[in-house]
């Protein structure tokens, strides 16, 4: 049996969590159209008679200083030399700036083996294509190169074979069954951010945090109740949040329901949505510790 720690890396939006929830089959991390919106280092895990590869979704790597997108940025490389392989995932749809740079840079650095991973082969075009292939010649070079569509799982089963060719011997350290590692309320609470986010424009989806106060079974009427607050930063965005006579809050509890459904399958379920601003909870370190496990 062959078992691996794996990171995913890659500039906002190359498609990480894409990536990881074809290979895994389940929603464990969240997609979303707007830049750097996976804040945590999730696992995904696949397990096939090849062995088991556990996967450390690392948040987009971001040049900034502010204290939230620092903290993403120690989060990422720190799970790079800690995992037993890294798939550098890379946009190719966007030409290399200064981010692609500073991230390759700290890739070519490291000693854990790399599969670099040319994304979005369904869009991409001929000159786009030669563009990524020279990049990654010349700042890392003898990385095995693979193309893949993410999202419509072409290249997938390549990525995997180069994952358990690096892949140490090893026990499973997850039953097989088992597609993610993360807890239930952390679970619930991305379902319902994915759906927040998803619906608002421009700044609001970064200022976007859900926590969960409340899980409770009554067992009369089989019934789970989840109460959950949205919290965003300022009260002008509590109002975008919430929607004309609370209708973008009625589409975040339906659009989150069926999923979080799934995982209490067999009960019914009662969803009590609420929405607080916290005023610069971005650069609260009791905040950040808390979504920033
Ligand atoms: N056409 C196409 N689009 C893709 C592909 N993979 C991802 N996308 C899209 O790219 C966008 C970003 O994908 P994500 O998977 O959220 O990207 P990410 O790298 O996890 O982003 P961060 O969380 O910001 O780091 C989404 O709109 C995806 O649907 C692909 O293979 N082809």
């Amino acid at each position: 049996m062959k078992c691996a720690t794996v990171a995913i890396i890659g500039r906002p939006s190359a498609g990480k969590s894409t990536l990881l929830n074809t290979i895994c089959e389940m929603k464990v991390s969240i997609t979303a159209s707007t830049p750097q919106t996976t804040r945590n280092a999730i696992r995904g895990i696949y397990t096939d008679a090849r062995g088991q590869l556990i996967f450390t979704d690392t948040p987009g790597f971001h040049l900034s200083e502010k204290t939230l997108n620092k903290r993403l940025q120690d989060t990422a490389l720190k799970s790079l030399e800690e995992s037993d392989a890294v798939l550098y995932i890379i946009d190719s749809k966007r030409s290399a700036g200064e981010e692609e740079l500073a991230l390759v840079s700290h890739i070519a650095k490291i000693k854990t083996p790399v599969i670099c991973v040319i994304n979005k082969a369904d869009i991409i075009r001929d000159s786009e294509e030669e563009a990524v292939k020279a990049f990654l010649a010349e700042h890392l070079p003898d990385r095995p190169v693979l193309k893949a569509s993410a999202k419509l799982d072409e290249g997938v089963d390549e990525i995997l074979i180069e994952l358990f060719k690096i892949a140490p011997e090893g026990e499973l350290l997850y039953p097989p069954d088992a597609y993610t590692d993360q807890n239930l309320e952390f679970r619930i609470s991305e379902i319902i951010r994915e759906k927040a986010i998803n619906l608002v424009t421009e700044e609001i989806p970064h200022a976007i945090y859900v926590t969960i106060e409340d899980i409770e079974h009554t067992e009369a009427t089989n019934t789970i109740w989840i109460r959950a607050a949205i919290i965003v930063e300022r009260d002008t965005q509590k109002g975008i949040v919430v929607g004309k006579g609370g209708a973008n809050i009625t589409k975040i509890r339906k659009g989150a329901e069926p999923e979080i459904r799934q995982i209490f399958s067999g009960k019914k379920l009662r969803l009590d949505l609420r929405v607080k601003a916290q005023d610069k909870w971005r650069n609260n370190s009791v905040v950040l510790d808390k979504i920033l496990r």
